[in-house]
């Protein structure tokens, strides 16, 4: 098969020629429809703060899988050749304690395609266990393909502040409105009557914000950041939620400074950013947490939310061969929603 491989720290990715995966007793073989293009890549390609290194090179990447059951190993029940398929990117061991409540996306021993698993920019993928799959029925595949992360982490946070912003007078503010902000800002717009603010550097991110849910936008970049969250509604005490999916120094000093009392800051973005806190009195009653992935139900509550409110992102697709221009493109802001390689 043809993989789009990383030979090194900070290279262009290659196109070779690999072995096809054949999957062993209990596992899944799938061919890759459409594998998404996320900011975590751009890292991992630069080995930059916040990611695992990869376990050896070359490496292939994508950790955004969609596509349609190639072949299955001896015992795998429930799905047949040419199902299509979303794959769940957090592979746990499935039996610990976490794993058996339901968060195998944060069990100890968990491995994520594309990171400390070989991932999907390529044309099949050896998934290690069929309970990692979602059924897709008949939804397009290539369509589905930025829902399995940017969707399923965007999910995964906003779920954490929903109990916080159920009348129109509360307010939330979504810090990076990139691929998985913009999936933030649409749940929020649906679930919740509160008002939502997109922080960006990026003045195309902010006017695009505005389109698809933000009532408003900061730059986060100036002065006024500080001063028009704390005043977003109207009585200087800041926003009832942040969801930071940057997480460098400076967005975590502007969520701590903008979060109101009984508030909670959810920390998604991995920019290897320190938060500090000046903890004077416990009456603030600010909740911290962070956010990583999204439960496999919560993949299918994706799912559901795309069939039935029709949320999800615009793709700007490329072929496998584009895939370096894909991350730079990626990496200057150049994608309005999310980049999608289509195999
Ligand atoms: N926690 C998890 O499970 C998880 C999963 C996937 C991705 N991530 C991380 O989420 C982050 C976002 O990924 P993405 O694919 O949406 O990236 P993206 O590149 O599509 O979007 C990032 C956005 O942040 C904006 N931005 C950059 N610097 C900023 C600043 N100083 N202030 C405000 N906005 C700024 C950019 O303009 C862009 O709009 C990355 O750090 C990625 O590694 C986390």
């Amino acid at each position: 098969m043809r993989a789009a491989r990383l030979p090194s720290t900070g290279s262009d990715l290659v196109i070779e020629e690999v072995p096809d995966p054949t999957p062993g007793p209990g596992q899944v073989v799938v061919k890759i429809a459409a594998s998404g293009v996320c900011h975590s890549d751009v890292t991992i390609q630069k080995a930059g703060p916040g990611m695992p290194s990869v376990p050896y090179f070359p490496w292939t990447l994508g950790h955004e899988n969609t596509g349609h059951v190639r072949a299955l190993g001896d015992g795998v029940t429930g799905f047949e050749v040419g199902d299509a398929v979303a794959v769940w990117p957090g592979w746990g061991d499935g039996t610990c304690r976490i794993c058996r409540a339901g968060h195998e996306h944060i069990c100890p021993n968990v491995s994520y395609v594309g990171v400390t698993q070989p991932g999907g920019w390529a044309d099949y993928l050896l998934v290690p266990a069929a309970r990692h799959l979602v059924p897709l029925g008949d939804l397009d595949p290539v369509q589905a393909a930025p829902l399995t992360d940017a969707g399923l982490t965007a999910y995964g946070a906003v779920s954490k502040v929903l109990g916080r912003l159920t009348e129109s007078d509360r307010s939330v503010a979504v810090i990076g409105a990139g691929g998985l902000g913009q999936f933030a800002i649409k749940y929020l717009s649906a679930l919740t009557p509160a008002r939502i603010v997109a922080v960006d550097v990026d003045a195309g991110k902010r006017e695009h914000a505005l389109t698809i849910g933000a009532s408003m936008a900061v730059d986060s970049s100036s002065d006024e950041a500080v001063r028009q969250l704390l005043d977003v509604s109207g009585d200087g005490l800041g926003v009832d939620a942040v969801i930071d999916f940057v997480g460098i120094d400076s967005t975590l000093a502007l969520a701590a400074g903008v979060i109101a009392p009984c508030g909670a800051l959810i920390l998604v973005g991995i920019g290897g950013g320190t938060l500090s806190f000046g903890y004077t009195s416990p009456n603030q009653e600010v909740q911290v947490s962070t956010s990583s992935l999204g439960s496999r139900a919560d993949l299918a509550a994706v799912i559901s939310l795309w069939k039935e409110h029709g949320i999800n992102a615009e793709a700007t697709r490329y072929s496998l061969d584009d895939v370096n221009q894909a991350l730079q493109d990626l990496a200057e802001h150049k994608i309005a929603e999310r980049g999608v390689l289509v195999m």
